[in-house]
């Protein structure tokens, strides 16, 4: 079942056309990756899920509800982490959430329970320090802690790991793969190794419309170009090698990188042969398989 669903959606500013058509749906439950160039449309389609924009066509469907432009009831079911989340610097994280809670209407029982959890979860103190003394990495943490204060059932998260140094990110990326299962997670990003380190799903925005949409390992596998790489240790060493080769290779200085086809081990024995018999010993040998990356600039070129 999906719990997102966009029906031909597109979407204009003046008399440029963003979203050229956007149509696609998210399964309850995976955490999504959406990518896409600087500009491509990624903030503007997140800000029109959440009714914070209008759609000049087509329609968007959350938990099989159509969003309405301007405090649409869909975002009930919807937690929301903006780029870059404002907070008031004085308070603590359990103030700054209690009055989250109050604004959503969260019922006052609930509420310090649900906050202990939360920070918790989100791994930050319960003590009184307040959130001006936060480190980056921390204010996402609390940012994805007042997203889930509503418990929704899809959270959106728009560049949440941009602005935060490796171990911030790396943090902030378990704690959202650790949410898996429990809400469905749509998270924009231009850094694709974080993509490939927590999305079962990835969506690749370019010129207005989506034009990959699927399980990780299924690109993988569509646009598999396995390569082997062989490196020389000279520039002449590797030019022999590629003669051996019948100039099958790509050189690049001393490397040689040769794309084949079917099983590695018959292909990588072959050209071991080839280059044995010319006494030619290459000082490492490696086999590529394709990366996020590689498809992104071939979804994209
Ligand atoms: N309110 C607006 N008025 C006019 N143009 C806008 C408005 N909002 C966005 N745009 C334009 O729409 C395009 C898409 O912007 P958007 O912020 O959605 O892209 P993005 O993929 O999120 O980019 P980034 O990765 O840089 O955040 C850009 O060319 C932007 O300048």
């Amino acid at each position: 079942m999906s719990i997102l669903e966009l029906h031909n959606v597109k979407k204009s500013f003046g008399d440029k056309e963003i979203i050229k058509g956007l149509d696609f749906s998210i399964p309850e439950g995976s955490i999504f990756g959406f990518v896409g160039e600087n500009g491509a449309g990624k903030t503007t389609t997140m800000r029109m899920i959440l009714g914070l924009e209008t759609i000049d066509s087509g329609y968007i469907e959350v938990n099989d509800k159509k969003v309405r432009y301007g405090n649409s009831l869909t975002n009930q079911v919807i937690g929301y982490l903006p780029d870059v989340p404002e907070y008031y610097d004085y308070m603590n994280p359990s103030e700054y959430l209690t009055l989250c809670g109050r604004l959503t209407n969260i019922p006052k029982k609930e509420l310090p329970n649900r906050i202990t959890k939360l920070l918790k979860t989100v791994d930050l103190p319960v003590n009184k320090k307040r959130i001006g003394g936060f480190s980056r990495g921390m204010k996402q943490r609390l940012g994805i802690a007042q997203a889930l204060l509503n418990q929704p059932k899809l959270l959106i998260c728009d560049e949440p790991t941009s602005s935060l140094d490796p171990i911030g990110r790396s943090e902030f990326l378990a704690l959202l793969a650790s949410l898996r299962g429990e809400t469905t997670i749509i998270f924009s990003t231009h850094i694709l190794s974080d993509v490939e380190r927590i999305s079962d799903r990835v969506g690749i925005l370019d010129d207005g419309i989506l034009k990959v949409n699927d399980t990780l390992d299924n690109l993988k596998n569509d646009y598999a170009k396995p390569q082997i790489v062989l490196n020389f240790d000279s520039k002449n060493s590797a030019q022999k090698a590629n003669v051996a080769l019948n100039q099958q290779a790509l050189q690049n200085n001393t490397q040689l990188t040769i794309v084949y086809h079917g099983s590695y081990q018959k292909s990588a024995k072959s050209i071991l042969e080839k280059l044995l018999k010319f006494d030619l010993v290459p000082i490492s040998m490696s086999r590529q398989t394709t990366s996020l990356e590689d498809i992104f600039t071939e979804v994209t070129q």
